[in-house]
């Protein structure tokens, strides 16, 4: 790929101690791994390390831990998912730095894939410190970023070890970058973005520049309360950032002035408690109880939503439009996908989705495999769409 060095480049890999900085952000429900995509998606890249000889070192993070190692955000079980997926054994070291690591660093033979615990567990990781991207690189003779999905953070495991070693991009970083290009280079027109999901804070800048690239932004999930919100609506107990009320209400403006049409729920299906089954009604978005949370668009907005589904000539989603892990708050997200697929299948419209959770959401309604592009990518996706330096992305250019 132009401007990348990649695992075409890497020359003789035997017994090299490559340190792969992967995405094992996986979409995890009840403790269990709901949707194994992101694994999948680094196999190639660590299959062919190992068969070339190498020490396969992998880092990721998962979750957001607040405050040092914390077991819920543990790595350790995704090791063993890693090693089904791939078909060879991987180790687990409870540390991504220090002894813990070296230690298990120095017992690898050649081939061998060692999974290093929550690089998130250390506050130098999303400082991007220099003291802990060292502690990293110690352990590292060659760094290969296979991450995509994580690229939009200057991290040290994303950016920061790029500067030490010799560094690569691996084949998912590549084979993403190639067919976003394709997909959404030159995009047929209306495109409509999708956004919803949870990630309120760190998503809702992006749209002020995504407005000036779309011609029409869904808003749905729990991102639509903050914008509810901010329209002066009620959202009862949804999840809602109202301290953003004022950045919801300058990206309407932004996108009256783009010339990109918002479009907003309607109506909801709201419930008091979140979890399956839960008693439920579907009410109009200004008559949500105050001891309610809004779990998922109602009827009338899937209608509107596939309506412009059906003016698109391009689709660009992230983020479900209601919380679909928790039946029967998956309708609306799995009506919109399947009619998504359905005018791909149709050869009407370019689909491309991205997202940890949205393609756990596109598998779940089966409509996964129809879409023009699956896309592991979520926020760094939204970003690479709004014409954005990755910093991930940035740094492995030659
Ligand atoms: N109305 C809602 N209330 C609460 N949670 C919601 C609602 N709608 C969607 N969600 C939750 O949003 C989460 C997914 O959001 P998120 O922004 O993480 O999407 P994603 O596709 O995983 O993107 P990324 O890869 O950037 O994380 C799901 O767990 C879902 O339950
Ligand atoms: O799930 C994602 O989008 C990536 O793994 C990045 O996670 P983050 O938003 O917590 O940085």
């Amino acid at each position: 790929m132009a401007g990348f060095r990649t695992l075409d480049d890497i020359g003789n890999a035997r017994g090299k101690r490559v340190l792969v900085r992967v995405d094992l952000n996986v979409p995890v429900a009840d403790g269990k791994i709901s949707d194994f995509t992101r694994i999948e998606r680094i196999i190639p890249t660590l299959t062919e390390l190992s068969d070339k000889g190498a020490k396969v070192i992998l880092l990721a993070h998962f979750g957001r831990p607040k405050d040092g190692p914390d077991p819920v955000f543990s790595l350790d079980p995704v090791a063993n998912a890693v090693s089904a997926m791939i078909g060879r054994p991987v180790a687990f070291a409870a540390d991504c730095i220090g002894n813990e690591a070296a230690d298990a660093v120095s017992t690898m033979k050649d081939g061998d894939i060692l999974l290093l615990e929550n690089t998130r567990f250390h506050k130098g990781e999303e400082k991007n410190d220099p003291d802990f991207t060292k502690a990293l690189a110690a352990n590292g003779d060659i760094y290969v970023n296979d991450a995509f999905s994580a690229a939009h953070r200057a991290h040290a495991s994303t950016e920061g070890l790029a500067h030490l070693l010799p560094a690569y991009a691996g084949r998912t970083m590549e084979a993403e970058l190639q067919a976003l290009e394709k997909g959404l280079g030159n995009p047929a027109r209306p495109v409509v973005a999708i956004v919803g999901g949870a990630k309120v804070s760190s998503k809702l800048d992006l749209l002020m520049n995504l407005v000036k690239k779309v011609d029409a932004l869904v808003i749905g999930g729990g991102m639509a309360n903050t914008f509810l919100a901010a329209r002066g609506e009620s959202v009862g107990k949804s999840l809602c950032e109202h301290d953003l009320a004022g950045t919801a209400r300058q990206i309407m403006i932004e996108a009256a002035s783009a010339g990109c049409a918002i479009i907003l729920p309607s109506d909801g299906v709201v419930a008091r408690e979140f979890k399956a089954g839960a008693a439920n009604e579907t009410v109009v978005i200004n008559a949500v109880p105050d001891d309610a949370m809004i779990l998922d668009v109602g009827p009338k907005t899937v209608e509107a939503v596939n309506q412009w589904i059906d003016r698109a000539a391009t689709l660009v989603w992230n983020g479900p439009l209601g919380a679909f892990e928790i039946e029967p708050f998956d309708t609306a997200t799995v009506a919109a996908a399947r009619h998504a697929a359905e005018r791909t299948r149709e050869g009407k419209l370019v689909s491309v989705a991205g997202g940890g959770d949205t393609v756990s959401a596109l598998n779940h309604a089966g409509a996964a495999d129809d879409f023009t592009y699956v896309s592991t990518a979520g926020g760094a996706f939204l970003e690479w769409m709004e014409g954005k330096d990755l910093p991930g992305v940035e740094v492995l250019k030659a």
